[in-house]
C-alpha cells in the first residue's frame, strides 16, 4: 500500500515549523490527498496552495476524526508535530490518535527529523506493499 493519504497536524507553537517544512517539501505533497485538523488545514492550504480535507480543530474532536480515518484505512501516514512543552485540554485525544496510529502500523513523525526520514524513505512508494494488520483473531478479554 503506497502512501497516498497523509494527515498533517500541528499544535500552535509547532504550526510555523510544520508550515515551513511542508513548503520545503511541496513537491512531495503534489499528488497526495491531505487531511488535517481545522487550523492546521487552513495554514496548509495557504502554504501548499492546494485543497486540504479539513476536519474539526483538535480540541473540538479533530484528532479523533483523524484517528477514525486511520482505523478505517483512509489515512496512510501521520505527520503530527505535537508540542512537548505545552499542556493540552484534549490530551486524551492526542494520546488516542497516537495509539491508533501505532495500532494500525502507519508511519508517524512527531518532529521534523522523523518527517524528513519518512518522506525520503524508498519504502514510501508505489512499490511498497505494506499489508494492513489483521486483527480478525483478536478477542477482547473475557470477564
Ligand atoms: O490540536 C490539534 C491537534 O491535537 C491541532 O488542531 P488545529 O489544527 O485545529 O490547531
Amino acid at each position: 500500500m503506497a502512501v497516498k493519504n497523509v494527515a498533517l497536524v500541528a499544535h500552535d507553537h509547532k504550526k510555523q515549523e510544520l508550515t515551513d517544512w511542508a513548503k520545503i517539501n511541496i513537491r512531495y505533497f503534489e499528488n497526495m490527498n491531505i487531511y488535517a485538523t481545522g487550523t492546521t488545514g487552513r495554514l496548509m492550504e495557504e502554504a501548499l496552495g492546494k485543497k486540504i480535507n479539513r476536519l474539526l480543530s483538535g480540541p473540538l474532536g479533530g484528532d479523533q476524526q483523524i484517528g477514525a480515518k486511520i482505523a478505517e484505512g483512509k489515512i496512510d501516514m501521520l505527520i503530527f508535530f505535537w508540542d512537548p512543552l505545552e499542556p493540552m485540554p484534549h490530551d486524551p485525544d492526542i494520546k488516542a490518535l497516537l495509539r491508533i496510529a501505532a495500532l494500525w502500523n502507519i508511519p508517524v513523525a512527531c518532529n521534523q527529523a522523523s518527517a524528513d526520514y519518512i518522506i525520503r524513505s524508498p519504502l514510501i512508494s508505489e512499490l511498497y506493499d505494506k499489508p494492513r494488520p489483521d486483527f480478525s483473531g483478536y478477542t477482547t478479554r473475557q470477564v
